[in-house]
C-alpha cells in the first residue's frame, strides 16, 4: 500500500516539531505536520517562554528594593508599561514562531496550517474534508486548561489569556495551588495587580518536598499576594463593577479578573480517536507503552497528550526517541525518571529532582541532610528570605535519591545537580567535589551530617510503643 506520507504529526508543539524535524531532517522521510494554531505549541506561545519572560518583568521592585539595599537610595522600577511590555513579547513570540517554522520547512516538512483529525489507523482528515494518508501518525497535540465546573465559571479566564490580555486587571483572583496558579500569582503580584490566591489544601505544590513546599507558601503570603489556604470558589457572579466570587468558607470577594489554573487536560475532544482503537487512561490520555506507541501499531502519541511528565524537555525527548526509533533505526526509550523541574517564583524559585523527603522516608532508610539559611546577597539588604538546600540520601548505599532546592536561581542550581544525580551519584562524589565560595550551591558539596534521620522500622516500633503507652 502506498501513502502519501511517511509520517503525519498532529500537532506543531515542543513533541510533534521535534519528531517531524528528525524524521524528516535527519531521516529523510516524507512528513507532513498539522498545527491548527500557532507553530510552537503551549511552550512557546502560552506557556513556558512568555511565562519566563513575565517572570522576568516582574522581578524588577524585588530587585529595586534589594538596590535600596545596597545604598542606592531611591532605587526604584519606575512605572510598568504592560504595552510596551506586549509588544516586545508579542515581536518575540513571532521570531520564535517563524524559527521553528522555517526549522521544519529546512527539514522538507510540509506544514497544513489547518485542525486534523484521526479517520482510521493511516488517514487524518484537515478541516477542509482533505484526507490525507501516512504509514505512521503521530499524536501530539498536547493538553487544554480545565476549569473546575462550578457556576458562572465561564466569567473566569484560563492561563492562555494571561498573554494575551489588553490590559492588567487591578486586582485578580488566581484558583489552584499548582505550577500555573503560582507562577502566575507571582507574575500579577510582581507586575502590581493586587493578587489574591485560593487553595483548596494547607499548602501550595502538592506532590513537591512538604518543607520546600511550606517555604514556597509563605514566601508567596510575604511577598504581598493574598493567599488564602483551605478555600476554594463556589460560583462566580457578574456584577457592575466585575465579578463577585463566593467561596465555601461562606466569604464574597469582588475582582477584575478570575483565572482558573486548576489543572490541565489531554485534548483529544473532537480527534477521531471513535475511528480508531485507541484507548484512554483513566486521566483521559492516550495509552501508550514505553516506544510511545499506542495498542493500534501505526499510531503514535508524545507530550502532555499522554500525561506522562507533562513538561517540554519530557515531549522533545519523547518526540525525538519515536523519531530515532521509527525512522532512524536506533531504538530510543525515554526515561521518565528522574526528571528535574522548577517553579520559577520570586525572589526564591523551587528546583526539584527526584523522591521528596516523604516518598523517600515512605520507601525505606534516607538520611536527610538540609540547610536552611539566609543568603548573603538578599540578608545585606534586609530581607528575611530563606534558601533551602536538601539532598536524600539513602544510607544503605549512599546514593543520592533527590536533591530539593528553595533559593535563588533554583532553576539552573538543580539543572546542573540533575546530571550527577541522573547518573546515579553518591553523597561522596558531591563530597568529592571542591566548594565554589562564596555561593549558595557550594552548600550542596558542604552538608557533612544529616539533619535527621528516617528509619521506617525503628519510627513504626516508635509508633507502637507510643500506641501501647497512650
Ligand atoms: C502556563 C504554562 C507554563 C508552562 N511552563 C513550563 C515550563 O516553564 N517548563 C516546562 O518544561 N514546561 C512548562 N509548561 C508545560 C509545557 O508547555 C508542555 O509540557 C509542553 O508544551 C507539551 O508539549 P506538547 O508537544 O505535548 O504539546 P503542546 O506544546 O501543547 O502542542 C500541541 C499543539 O497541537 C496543536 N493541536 C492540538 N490539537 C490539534 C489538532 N486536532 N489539529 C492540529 N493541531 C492541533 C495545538 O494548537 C498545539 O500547538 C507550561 C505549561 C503552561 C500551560
Ligand atoms: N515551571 C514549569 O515547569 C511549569 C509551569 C507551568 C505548568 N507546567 C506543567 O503544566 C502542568 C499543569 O499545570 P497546572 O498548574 O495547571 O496544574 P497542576 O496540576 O500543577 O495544578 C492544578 C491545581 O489546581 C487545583 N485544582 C484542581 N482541580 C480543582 C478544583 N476543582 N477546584 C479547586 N482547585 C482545583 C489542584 O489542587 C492544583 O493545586 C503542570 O503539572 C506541569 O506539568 C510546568
Amino acid at each position: 500500500m502506498s501513502f502519501d506520507y511517511d509520517l503525519f504529526v498532529i500537532g506543531g508543539g515542543s513533541g510533534g516539531v521535534r519528531a517531524a524535524r528528525i524524521a524528516a531532517g535527519e531521516y529523510g522521510a516524507r512528513v507532513g505536520l498539522a498545527e491548527e494554531s500557532r507553530m510552537g505549541g503551549t511552550c512557546v506561545i502560552r506557556g513556558c517562554v512568555p511565562k519566563k519572560l513575565m517572570i522576568f518583568a516582574a522581578s524588577g521592585p524585588g530587585m529595586a528594593e534589594e538596590m535600596r539595599g545596597y545604598g542606592w537610595q531611591g532605587a526604584a522600577t519606575g512605572t510598568f508599561s504592560w504595552e510596551a511590555f506586549r509588544q516586545k513579547l508579542d515581536a518575540e513570540l513571532v521570531r520564535l514562531e517563524t524559527i521553528y517554522t522555517a526549522g521544519l520547512e529546512k527539514a522538507g516538512v510540509t506544514i497544513h496550517k489547518s485542525r486534523a483529525r484521526l479517520a482510521d489507523h493511516h488517514t487524518v482528515e484537515l478541516a477542509d474534508g482533505t484526507r490525507l494518508t501516512a504509514r505512521h501518525i503521530l499524536i501530539a497535540v498536547g493538553g487544554r486548561p480545565a476549569k473546575p465546573g462550578i457556576p458562572g465559571e465561564e466569567l473566569g479566564l484560563i492561563s492562555d489569556d494571561l498573554f494575551l490580555m489588553e490590559e492588567l486587571p487591578r486586582r485578580a483572583l488566581l484558583v489552584g495551588g499548582g505550577f500555573v496558579a503560582c507562577e502566575f500569582a507571582t507574575i500579577l503580584n510582581g507586575l502590581g495587580v493586587g493578587t489574591v490566591q485560593v487553595y483548596r489544601g494547607d499548602a501550595v505544590l502538592r506532590g513537591f518536598d512538604r518543607e520546600a513546599r511550606d517555604m514556597a507558601t509563605l514566601q508567596l503570603s510575604a511577598c504581598g499576594i493574598d493567599l488564602r489556604l483551605r478555600v476554594n470558589p463556589t460560583r462566580l457572579d457578574r456584577t457592575a463593577t466585575g465579578i463577585a466570587v463566593d467561596f465555601d468558607d461562606g466569604s464574597r470577594d469582588e475582582f477584575d479578573a478570575v483565572f482558573f489554573a486548576t489543572g490541565r487536560t489531554p485534548y483529544t475532544q473532537g480527534l477521531g480517536l471513535e475511528n480508531t482503537g485507541l484507548r484512554l487512561t483513566s486521566s483521559g490520555a492516550i495509552e501508550v507503552d514505553e516506544w510511545s506507541q499506542s495498542p493500534v501499531p501505526s499510531i503514535f502519541a508524545v507530550g502532555d497528550v499522554t500525561d506522562r511528565v507533562n513538561l517540554t524537555p519530557v515531549a522533545i525527548r519523547e518526540g525525538h526517541s519515536f523519531a530515532d526509533t521509527v525512522f532512524g533505526a536506533k531504538p530510543r526509550k525515554v526515561r521518565h525518571d528522574p526528571v528535574a523541574s522548577a517553579v520559577y517564583l520570586r525572589p526564591h524559585e523551587l528546583g526539584t529532582i527526584g523522591l521528596t523527603e516523604e516518598e523517600a522516608a515512605a520507601r525505606g532508610s534516607v538520611d536527610v541532610y538540609a540547610a536552611t539559611f539566609r543568603p548573603m546577597q538578599s540578608m545585606f539588604a534586609g530581607s528575611d528570605a530563606k534558601v533551602l538546600m536538601k539532598l536524600l540520601v539513602d544510607p544503605n548505599d549512599d546514593r543520592v535519591l533527590g536533591c530539593h532546592i528553595f533559593g535563588p536561581s533554583a532553576g539552573e542550581m538543580i539543572q546542573l545537580a540533575a546530571i550527577p544525580i541522573t547518573m546515579g551519584c553518591t553523597k561522596a562524589d558531591f563530597d568529592a567535589a571542591m566548594a565554589v565560595h562564596p555561593t549558595i550551591a557550594e552548600e550542596l558539596v558542604t552538608m557533612r551530617s544529616p539533619a535527621r534521620r528516617h528509619r521506617p522500622d525503628r519510627e513504626a516500633g516508635e509508633m507502637e510503643a507510643g500506641q501501647a503507652a497512650e
